[in-house]
């Protein structure tokens, strides 16, 4: 052991190495915590089931041709500051014209600069359906999500129990919404059939060295059933990266960073959608 390494009483080591994600859910959970003091479940449980009813999000992804699922990101841990986003209801009605199927909406905030006020901005600009993508491990952020108007939810394997993920994603779908669940290698998409996933995103950022590798997808997507939609997430920067994945059997992109730092982000979604569109394009196997 290193000497200059921090102890902590007992000795143990305190500078063992963390992952991002086992820092965000710290962080997450403190936020859920106080919110949770502030609002009470059963207040949101109210507000939930006062919302404006789900759109469905799994029938508007399962329609013919590539879906962009567009992302609302100010900031990430892999980026910093991407984009000053004064209005992400102003965004997503310039994603919605450009042609997205849905809306991501990143509601984060310590990392990602997100809010659930920007959901409830999105849900409120746009008709498409609106996913709450955060780092959901508790029931109480569910009901959250639909309080504000979310029709879909993410649910990332890795940040789950299997029991934790099969209640979650049961909870997602008994509310109306479609719950996303998110894989990293074969063991979490096994994870993830056997919670009962109808759509599983294949998220290609490695969340230790957050790198991408576009490769995971083409790994991963082929062993998934015809029946499940298949969303490939993160590394899509233009039209040539939503037909890779496109020949790898992606019925959906989930596109960040590629539409925040584009000069327009409605004629950037455009161009992914007439890519997604046109007949060359491969289509998904159902
Ligand atoms: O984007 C990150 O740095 C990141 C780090 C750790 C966990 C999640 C992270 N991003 C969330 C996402 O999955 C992406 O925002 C999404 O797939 C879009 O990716 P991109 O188009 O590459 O911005």
């Amino acid at each position: 052991m290193n000497a200059d390494e921090p102890q902590d009483d007992d000795g143990a080591n305190t500078a063992a190495p963390v992952s991002v994600l086992d820092e965000i859910i710290a962080g997450v959970r403190e936020d859920v915590e106080t919110r949770q003091q502030q609002v009470p479940l059963a207040d949101v449980k109210r507000l939930a089931a006062a919302a404006p009813p789900p759109r469905d999000a799994h029938a508007a992804l399962r329609r013919p041709g590539v879906a962009v699922i567009a992302e609302v990101k100010r900031a990430s841990p892999s980026r910093g500051q991407l984009a000053d986003i004064p209005d992400p209801a102003d965004l997503a009605t310039e994603y919605a014209g450009g042609g997205a199927r849905c809306i991501s909406v990143l509601t984060e905030g310590r990392w990602f600069g997100g809010s659930l006020d920007d959901l409830a901005a999105v849900r409120a600009a746009v008709d498409v359906p609106v996913l709450r993508k955060d780092f959901v491990v508790s029931s109480y952020q569910v009901h959250e999500a639909r309080a504000h108007g979310a029709d879909m939810v993410l649910l990332i394997v890795a940040a789950l129990e299997q029991n934790v993920l099969t209640g979650l994603l049961e909870r997602i779908e008994s509310l109306g919404m479609t719950a996303l669940v998110e894989v990293h290698d074969e063991e979490e998409a096994d994870r993830a059939m056997e919670a009962g996933a109808r759509v599983i995103g294949v998220n290609a950022r490695n969340l230790r060295t957050l790198e991408v590798d576009r490769s995971v997808f083409e790994r991963i997507a082929p062993g998934l059933p015809n029946n499940v939609v298949k969303i490939a997430e993160s590394g899509v920067r233009g039209p040539h990266d939503l037909i890779r994945y496109a020949s790898a059997g992606a019925d959906a992109v989930l596109v960040g960073e590629g539409l925040v730092t584009h000069k327009s982000p409605r004629d950037a979604v455009a161009e992914l959608v007439n890519a997604g569109n046109h007949p060359a394009t491969p289509r998904p196997v159902r």
